[in-house]
């Protein structure tokens, strides 16, 4: 199997006059996390879009395992920032709607929900509903409900935004968690360096509108990482510099 599972190559879009993608490329292998920061409004949201197809790209490409991208045919999972929690289900069933809106068997949708349900700590609050939780629980639904439909690619949009700083390196960790025993191959974007710095493999900085791809980082700090080791704040540094030429 190749170790390419991700291949972007010259995805350009434009909303009329305004070109804001222009010929963004880069790969990303399978297993890989990888960060993707950029300014604001460069186009972070636009990109995943037109890889989930939600927007139809002007040209480019974006293959999976070789195959230009598919929702019916691939498995994306897509983490945005609001709780995408249904209110009127509870955490089992909101973990278990992805697996059945993909058709999934009964009998492994009980399965991967009891091992989701597991993997996030939420045995206790199985029948609770979106109300009765926390913002942190909330967030742990979605994860779970992510990783048990096992996706080619899990997406994940500034998902902790809006957290305050305890709770979100609490949820960094356990995401961490999960990737390493689950080897899904995620795309994180963030505005946070910090953040991008301590979860990811490699990191992309984008440049401002028109954007494309301004440089990549290699991050092989060693993990559990210690966001006030010197390596750490070293590379924190580089990728700062890069960016305050935005
Ligand atoms: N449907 C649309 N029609 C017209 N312009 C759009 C549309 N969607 C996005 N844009 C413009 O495209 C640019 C990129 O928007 P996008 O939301 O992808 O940026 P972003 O990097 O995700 O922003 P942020 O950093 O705020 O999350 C912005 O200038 C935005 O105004």
């Amino acid at each position: 199997m190749s170790e390419i599972k991700v291949s972007v190559d010259n995805l350009t879009k434009s909303f009329g006059d305004l070109l804001v993608l222009d010929r963004i490329s880069f790969s990303v292998n399978r297993g890989e996390f990888l960060c993707i920061v950029g300014p604001t409004g460069c186009g972070k949201t636009t990109f995943l879009n037109s890889l989930t197809k939600i927007l139809e790209a002007d040209s480019g490409t974006i293959r999976i395992d070789g195959e230009e991208v598919d929702p019916k045919k691939h498995n994306l999972a897509y983490i945005l920032q609001e709780y995408s929690t249904l209110p009127w289900l509870n955490v089992e069933e909101n973990i278990a709607y992805g697996l059945k809106i993909k058709g999934t068997d009964p009998k492994t949708i009980k399965e991967r929900v009891d091992e989701a349900v597991e993997m996030v700590n939420m045995q206790e609050f199985r029948k609770f509903y979106p109300k009765e939780l926390s913002a942190s629980m909330l967030q742990r639904v979605v994860i779970a409900r992510a990783f048990s439909t096992q996706p080619d690619l899990l997406l994940m949009d500034e998902p902790y935004g809006q957290l305050d700083l305890n709770l979100k390196y609490k949820l960094e960790d356990e995401l961490l968690k999960l990737w390493e025993k689950t080897k899904t191959t995620v795309i994180f974007i963030t505005h946070n360096i910090e953040e991008a710095v301590y979860l990811s493999d490699r990191i992309l900085v984008l440049t401002n509108k028109p954007t494309h791809v301004k440089t990549e980082l290699i991050n092989e700090l060693p993990r559990p990482r210690k966001v006030a080791d010197k390596e750490f704040v070293s590379l924190r540094n580089k990728v700062t510099d890069l960016i305050r030429w935005w």
